[in-house]
């Protein structure tokens, strides 16, 4: 566990009470609609660690008074397959989220797959449709990882307006949306990636820094500028150490030394990745109102 410190950003506190107020309108949503909202969830193969999420999603999916379809299917799944479920879900009334697990096996085509998923189901927002209205700053349906990470900035800071931002991480499922969202606060926003030159004084310079590569514990204490708000996106498994069964999971950033340094910061875990799951029910229900044709106050889940 972690001990208090009001340099944490507690982000499994802060979506356990978004998950509150989602309940809330899914309760109302059920008495003006007649039905739950329902959230479909597709996982191709075994891996260990996507079950583990996966189940995670539809426990939480029926605690805030939703619908959870599960669809497992084998690692050899044809593409065939995968396409004809979500054309089966697409035309599903009952169903107003559909998220497919990623990555996919490697013989399946990600972007066809995710491209059949009707963009008003489209709770992962990975779609063109949901990515293009992003950058149009049109409303849609934003990825769960990026808005949770905004949600937790602007909860700390309060206006985000002409801060200097670094995003470390040019990913269609985090980097680029990321990107999109610190913009719309009017931030001003550096991209970052493997090949950036300097990457610690590009760091240096940001009063928000949100680190999504995937390398373990590779942004270090030293190249954060004093008092800077600090988001990990990372989940890493590192090896276990001798005579343990699994590793400890760290985030990209190098949390002993980060913190001394940041004004706050998310910890791994406990921050980002409970915000994930907690938007994309948010993203399930914002879609429900919709394709019901059920008003959503505005902002009420942000
Ligand atoms: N289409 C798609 N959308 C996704 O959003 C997506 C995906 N595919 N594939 C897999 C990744 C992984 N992911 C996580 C979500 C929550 C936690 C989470 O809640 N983590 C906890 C627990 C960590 C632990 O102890 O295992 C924490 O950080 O505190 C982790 C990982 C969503 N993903």
């Amino acid at each position: 566990m972690t001990e208090f410190n009001e340099k944490i950003i507690d982000g499994k506190a802060f979506a356990e009470g978004l998950r509150a107020r989602i309940a809330v309108q899914a309760a109302a949503f059920e008495a003006k609609a007649g039905r739950k909202a329902g959230l479909a969830v597709v996982l191709v193969g075994e891996d260990p660690a996507s079950q583990v999420y996966v189940a995670s999603k539809a426990k939480q999916t029926v605690e805030c008074g939703m619908e959870s379809f599960e669809h497992k299917l084998p690692a050899d799944t044809t593409q065939e397959t995968l396409l004809a479920l979500i054309d089966r879900l697409n035309a599903d009334d009952a169903v107003d989220g559909i998220l497919v697990q990623l990555p996919l096996p490697k013989h399946l085509d990600e972007q066809t797959v995710v491209e059949r998923i009707s963009p008003d189901k489209d709770v992962d927002g990975l779609t063109p449709i949901s990515t293009g209205r992003l950058a149009l700053g049109l409303p849609g349906l934003v990825p769960c990882t990026p808005l949770g990470s905004l949600m937790l900035l602007k909860d700390r800071l309060g206006n985000l307006s002409g801060k200097d931002a670094v995003v470390i991480g040019r990913s269609i499922l985090v980097g680029k949306p990321m990107v999109q969202l610190l913009l719309g606060e009017n931030c001003t926003v550096t991209v970052a990636h493997s090949r950036t030159q300097n990457l610690a004084d590009v760091v240096r310079r940001a009063d928000i820094v949100v680190a999504a590569v995937g390398r373990p514990e590779m942004i270090k204490g030293e190249w954060i500028k004093p008092g800077a708000t600090v988001i990990d996106v990372g989940i890493n498994r590192l090896p276990p150490e001798e005579g343990k069964k699994k590793g400890r999971i760290v985030g990209d950033v190098d949390y002993q030394s980060a913190i001394q340094v940041a004004g706050a910061i998310t910890p791994v875990p406990g921050g980002v990745g409970p915000m994930t799951i907690g938007v994309l029910l948010r993203n399930a229900l914002v879609a429900a109102h919709r394709n019901a044709g059920v008003e959503l106050a505005d902002g009420i889940l942000d």
